[in-house]
């Protein structure tokens, strides 16, 4: 039988219609630097693209900027707004978030993993002018934060909000009071390699690389059309989400029959339609994995994109988990789960736990 995939916040499958859009661009070639004919037809595509992208997340196309990727997209956002100003970042954030912000106070969630709210605004009241950054959509649990809320506490008391929508982009609606937010092509299910970053009206902000002014001057750099093009062309088929909200419906259901013990990590907050992280108290996540793993069910524990490190999730540590923060699995369903995802799945972790009691007992 094929493995069941179920990591899709790690990279959703290529899409057909990005693959067709990426090996069209890439025949085509041509650098829309270049002012000769074939250079103004890749500038075509291009704009083209950046129409696309822009009206589908609600932003105006002078104000999307073409990146490599949503650690980028990111950085640079974080760079360049956090000039002068505190740095409040939510306790759950990326490491592409938290990397880029090193000296940043941390903003702590509730057990439900959603911001604290109260929290933010004590600390929005005091010091000087602050950057925000929370997550739309949380990449290990899927928890979404009251980002209407913090948007509306941010300019109250004249604060930059950043958003990574990463995980959010194209599964929820996304929030429209940012000053920028990141967007990931293959969490789109796109190509890897693009990513874009959506400013607020009026915003510019400089490149952290400037190289030969590409993007207004924002990202230098020859912009990586086909994978740009991918990016564009990866859109959800109509009723995807309910589909795949169905299916993670029936996953959590089952995982309460078959055992009251275990925990759905943010089970009352809204929540990703594709994303369960499901904790079995005492049970390693990486013993889970890779025994799913051998069942041919591929999920992964905490962020993959730790490049296999495995341990305390700080994500589920955040939510207050305590030592079963190291013990939480991330089940995420891409766009083209099988109809049988939720009964593989629920037989195969089924099938684990039973082994694993009678190893234990
Ligand atoms: C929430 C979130 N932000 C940012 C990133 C990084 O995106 P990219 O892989 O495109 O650099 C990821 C990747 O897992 C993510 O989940």
């Amino acid at each position: 039988m094929e493995p069941l995939y179920l990591d899709a916040n790690a990279t959703e499958p290529l899409r057909p219609a990005a693959r067709a859009a990426v090996i069209t661009a890439l025949e085509a070639g041509g650098n829309p630097s270049s002012v000769h004919a074939d250079g103004r037809a890749a500038r075509r595509r291009l704009e083209e693209a950046r129409e696309a992208v822009a009206a589908r997340f609600g932003a105006r196309p002078g104000d999307l900027v073409f990146t490599a990727g949503g650690t980028e997209a990111n950085a640079i956002a974080v760079r360049g707004l956090s000039r002068g100003r505190r740095l409040l970042v939510g306790a759950t954030e990326h490491p592409a978030v938290l990397a880029a912000a090193p000296e940043a106070e941390v903003l702590p969630v509730l057990p439900d993993g959603t911001a604290d709210l109260d929290a933010l605004a004590r600390r929005l009241a005091t010091g000087g002018p602050a950057l925000v950054c929370l997550m739309a959509a949380n990449n290990e649990t899927g928890v979404l934060h009251p980002l209407a809320e913090v948007a509306a506490l941010c300019r109250a008391q004249g604060a930059l909000l950043h958003v990574d929508a990463v995980q959010a982009a194209g599964r929820v609606p996304l929030p429209a009071n940012y000053d920028t937010l990141a967007l990931s092509g293959h969490k789109l299910g796109g190509p890897p390699g693009a990513g874009a970053l959506l400013l607020r009206p009026g915003l510019d902000l400089p490149a952290l690389v400037a190289g030969g002014g590409q993007e207004r001057g924002r990202r230098g750099g020859t912009e990586p059309l086909p994978a740009i093009a991918g990016l564009a062309a990866a859109v959800p088929e109509p009723g995807e989400t309910a589909r795949l909200a169905a299916l993670r419906d029936r996953i959590e259901a089952g995982l309460r029959a078959i055992a009251p013990d275990a925990v759905i990590a943010g089970a009352g907050a809204p929540r990703l339609p594709n994303t369960v992280n499901v904790i079995l108290p005492g049970v390693p996540a990486e013993t889970q994995v890779i025994a799913l793993d051998l069942a041919g069910v591929r999920v992964s524990a905490g962020a993959a994109c730790s490049s296999g490190k495995v341990g305390q999730s700080p994500v589920l540590a955040a939510m207050g988990f305590g030592e079963d923060a190291g013990c939480g699995i991330r089940v995420s369903l891409p766009w083209n789960a099988p109809a049988d995802a939720a009964e593989r799945f629920l037989a195969a972790w089924g099938a684990m736990r039973d082994r694993l009691r009678r190893g234990a007992a």
